[in-house]
């Protein structure tokens, strides 16, 4: 699948020193998984768990997940290694942790694109992503969101960001409302994706979904993820409802209908249909097919 053309409502992080829940990782119906070398493994435990994940992309059948590894910051002894052996495993995507300018991802992609040389991997199929979790890394988002034709996306990683600003987090989220809006503006000017942080407290159910739905009505494209309870409600969050979908089957058979007669743009019910509103249907579609609420054709599928 184009990278561009994906759905990343969840991206779960899975310890890269767990076999256990490495193993198991692509049964929870995640859009991405993302093994994490960084923060949820221990100093001594970092060359077991690069070792353990490069295994596990050559031995489990993850389906249509997309992968993604979380390799160690450029400040540690650990990020080359972990670069070459993921990008030898062939990753989908890097993430890159506490990323603060431009020039880390020049660094980055520099180390990608000699491992994908030294492996035999095709130049420019390794993707990347950069977590931002500090004041610099908002202040300079769009020049990281636009610093390669590899980046497919930019996240807001909250409790690193949270820490920089001498705060912590809040059940209404105020202390993250610039830095949500940063990284939302940064990535839809550098035409890639925008990620929201992790939500850490499991029994809060209540405060998990309202968190989803701010940041589905901001703008974002999904959330990071720590735990297999937190796919559904983030589905259901980004899931159209049936007059969304509705009113998107009838957008198409509009343009449909346009196209035969040689224009891009027609009225419907009184209200002009042009590009933009063709875009959001399409988005419409893909998640209510996602979700089962459509056939690949468009038509309904029934409760
Ligand atoms: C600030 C940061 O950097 S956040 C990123 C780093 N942190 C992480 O990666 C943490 C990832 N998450 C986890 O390790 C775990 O979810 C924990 C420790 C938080 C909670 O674990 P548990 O108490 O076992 O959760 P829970 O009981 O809901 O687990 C249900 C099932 O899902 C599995 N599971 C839980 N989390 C994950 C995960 N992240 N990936 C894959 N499987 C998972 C469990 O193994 C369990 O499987 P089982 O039913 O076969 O035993
Ligand atoms: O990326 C995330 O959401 C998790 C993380 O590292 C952070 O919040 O600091
Ligand atoms: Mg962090």
């Amino acid at each position: 699948m184009a990278a561009d053309e994906r759905l990343r409502r969840t991206m779960m992080f899975v310890p890269g020193n767990n076999p256990g829940l490495i193993k198991d990782a692509g049964i929870f119906g995640v859009d991405s998984i993302m093994f994490d070398l960084e923060d949820a493994v221990n100093m001594n435990e970092k060359d077991a768990a690069r070792y353990l994940v490069y295994e596990a992309l050559q031995t489990f059948d993850y389906g249509d997940a997309e992968l993604v590894v979380r390799i160690n910051g450029l400040d540690t002894p650990f990020y080359e290694n972990d670069i070459k052996a993921m990008v030898k495993a062939g990753i989908d995507v890097i993430r890159l942790p506490k990323t603060e300018s431009a020039d880390m991802i020049h660094e980055l992609e520099n180390l990608v694109e000699a491992a994908e040389k030294e492996f035999g991997r095709e130049v420019g199929s390794t993707h990347l992503m950069a977590a931002i979790e500090s004041a610099m890394g908002v202040v300079n988002a769009y020049q990281i969101a636009s610093a390669s034709k590899r980046m497919i996306g930019i996240a807001l990683s909250a409790e690193d960001y949270t820490t920089d600003m001498k705060t912590h987090r809040y059940p209404d989220g105020q202390e993250l409302l610039y830095a949500r809006n940063v990284i939302l503006h940064a990535a839809r000017a550098a035409k890639i994706a925008a990620f929201d942080t992790v939500f850490t407290n499991l029994d809060d159910e209540e405060g998990f979904i309202r968190e989803t739905k701010l940041i589905h009505q901001l703008g974002f494209d999904g959330k990071s993820i720590i735990n297999p309870r937190q796919v559904a409600p983030v589905n259901r969050v980004f899931a159209p409802s049936r007059k969304e979908i509705q009113n998107a089957q009838n957008v198409m058979a509009a343009i449909e209908e346009a196209k035969q007669k040689g224009s891009g743009v027609i009225a419907m019910n009184g209200q002009m249909v042009d590009r933009p509103v063709v875009m959001r249907a399409e988005r419409v579609m893909k998640l209510a097919k996602a979700n089962n609420l459509i056939d690949a054709e468009g038509n309904d599928i029934e409760e």
